[in-house]
Formats: C-alpha cells, sequence, structure tokens
C-alpha cells in the first residue's frame, strides 16, 4: 500500500510518522544521505579537519532529529537517528551496545505505555522501523564488524544494506561488490530486509517490483548537499572533473529507489513488521524473563516459609 492509500485510510488526521537510523563507519556519508533524502540541510557538517583530533577515542553520539517533508504530496515526520563517527574507536563494542540499547529502550518505552492503566494519549513512538546499514565501498566483501554488528541488530530492526559512497565503484566492481556482499549475508545467516512477498497472496506487479528490489540489494547510494545545473536544471549532484554524478539518476545510483522504498511504497510494510514480528518478539522475551524470575523469586519464598 502507498502512502496516500494509507493517509487516506488513516482519514489524514495525524501526521504520519517514520523513524529511521542510519549506522556505518565514520566518514562513509550517512549524514551527507540525511540530507540529502530531506532535501535540506538537517545535519550540520562536522568539523573533523583538525588532524590533531584524529587521535582522540570519539563516543558515539545517538543523534535523532525529526522532520517534516512532503511526499506524494502528503507531509509526514521523519525521524533519523544519526550515528556519527562509528567504527573510528579500535574496540567498538560499546559502540555496538549503544545503537542496540536505543532500538530497544524505544520498545521498552512502549512496553512500559502498554502497561499503564491510563494511557499518554500523546505518547510517541519511537521505535525504529528501518536500519540502513552503510558498507565501505572497498569493492572486496564484508568486514568482520559489518557481520558482526549487522547479525546483532537484526533481530531488533529491519535492516537494509547500503553501499556507501558508490560513485567510488565503476560499474562492474558495483555489481561484483554487491553480489559478493548478498553471498556474505546469506553465509553468515544475516537477516536482512529483502522485500517479502508471498506469490500466492500478491499481484502478479507487487511479486515482480518487490524481486526487482530484491535484486537491487544493496542499494548503491550516492549523497551530496550540492545542487549542480545540468543542461539547466538544478540537481543534487557531485561534481567531478571528468563529469557529474546523478543522485536521482537510476543509471548512476539506487538512491531514487532507496527513497520510494523508504518513504513511499514499504514504509507500511516496514512499520508493520517492526510492530507484528521484531517488537512481538522483544516483548514475549522480557515479559518471559520477567514471569521467570517472578516464579524463582516465588520459590525461594516457598522454600523460606514466608509464603
Ligand atoms: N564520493 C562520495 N563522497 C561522499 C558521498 N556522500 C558524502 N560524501 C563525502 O564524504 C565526507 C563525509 O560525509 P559525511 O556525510 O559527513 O559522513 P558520515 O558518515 O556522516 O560521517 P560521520 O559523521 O563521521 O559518521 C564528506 O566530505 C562528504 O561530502 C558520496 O556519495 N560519494
Amino acid at each position: 500500500m502507498s502512502l496516500p492509500d494509507f493517509r487516506q485510510r488513516r482519514g489524514g488526521k495525524k501526521a504520519f510518522q517514520f523513524n529511521m537510523i542510519v549506522v556505518g563507519a565514520s566518514g562513509l556519508g550517512k549524514s551527507t544521505f540525511v540530507n540529502t533524502l530531506c532535501g535540506q540541510q538537517v545535519i550540520p557538517r562536522r568539523a573533523v579537519d583538525d588532524p590533531s583530533q584524529c587521535a582522540i577515542e570519539k563516543t558515539i553520539a545517538i543523534n535523532p532529529i525529526t522532520v517534516e517533508i512532503e511526499e506524494d504530496g502528503m507531509k509526514m515526520q521523519l525521524t533519523v537517528v544519526d550515528t556519527p563517527g562509528f567504527g573510528d574507536n579500535i574496540d567498538n563494542s560499546s559502540n555496538f551496545a549503544e545503537i542496540l540499547g536505543y532500538i530497544e529502550r524505544q520498545y521498552d518505552d512502549l512496553l512500559a505505555e502498554e502497561s499503564k492503566i491510563k494511557r499518554n494519549p500523546k505518547f510517541n513512538d519511537n521505535r525504529i522501523h528501518v536500519l540502513l546499514y552503510f558498507i565501505q565501498p572497498t569493492g572486496h566483501s564484508l568486514r568482520e564488524i559489518d557481520i558482526e554488528l549487522m547479525k546483532r541488530l537484526s533481530a531488533r530492526v529491519n535492516i537494509i544494506p547500503c553501499v556507501a559512497k558508490a560513485d567510488s565503484l565503476t560499474p562492474k566492481e558495483l555489481a561484483d561488490f554487491k553480489k559478493r556482499i548478498m553471498e556474505d549475508i546469506r553465509y553468515y545467516g544475516i537477516q536482512v530486509y529483502d522485500f517479502p512477498f508471498d506469490e500466492e497472496d500478491e499481484d502478479e506487479e507487487t511479486v515482480e517490483e518487490n524481486m526487482e528490489l530484491r535484486s537491487l540489494l544493496p542499494f548503491a547510494v550516492v549523497g551530496s548537499d550540492e545542487e549542480i545545473n545540468v543542461n539547466g536544471r538544478l540537481i543534487r549532484a557531485r561534481q567531478y572533473p571528468w563529469g557529474v554524478v546523478e543522485v536521482e539518476n537510476l543509471k548512476h545510483c539506487d538512491f531514487a529507489r532507496l527513497r520510494y522504498v523508504l518513504l513511499s511504497s514499504h514504509l507500511q510494510d516496514l512499520k508493520e513488521l517492526t510492530h507484528d514480528v521484531l517488537y512481538e518478539a522483544y516483548r514475549s522475551e522480557k515479559l518471559s524473563k520477567l514471569e521467570g524470575l517472578a516464579e524463582k523469586l516465588a520459590a525461594l519464598h516457598v522454600q523460606d516459609g514466608s509464603y
């Protein structure tokens, strides 16, 4: 279901909300991507030009930003959580824990809200609907750190893998790199969002669209903060001495397809999977743990005769 269909069904009362997080090594263009996606400078540029700062260990600063954007003529509230600086430290375990902790905290908040006798009608559901995982355009294969992090996160969030700065690879290198990444993803059993569909229930068009999107994984992303004049038209692009890489040109990268997936075609599916599968699994894990604890406590009380 597309965004307008969905808005129509909801009566278009509340601004539609979508929450995403961008994760990946420092300098891969995450902030630039977010600015490109929102069509405005929502994340300011970080000053990293001082070489003396390079050796200083940076802690990850999780940074949620909410913007109102218009998609298909509809206003929507988009929250993007940027994770600047990830991968700068030799030991990334605290960074991993922080990202996972952030995602789980949003589940905990909703769980706490749901258990209240009187619920807050203004409660903000900040659960993350999709995580864009930025992969360094090495042209080789997935790094250990990517495998480990995606594996740990995939039980909690829909992951869409992306090749960052895709303009640094030739078309052949990019195609081979994409193939190797997907082989690694399958080999290591990493669950990514792969445009699931039920061939029996879906119409032919939906099946075809999902198969095509699946074949694009991981999405090749190019971002730019600049608009360049190309044949009299101002377009978001990156200017090089040999030519221009157009962000929205499907021959140059998959940005436009990814944008459509996130803000229109698959937004509802990502939200439903988050609620029905990922949150539900988290909720039952958490509640069974609490139940187990309560049973143990009760057994202890029986033993010492206090019951
Ligand atoms: N070639 C190329 N460069 C890019 C692209 N996107 C961003 N850059 C450049 O890469 C540098 C880092 O971009 P950022 O957006 O700050 O990267 P980041 O991942 O947010 O970095 P951290 O905040 O350190 O995590 C900037 O100089 C950008 O202009 C891209 O698609 N292709």
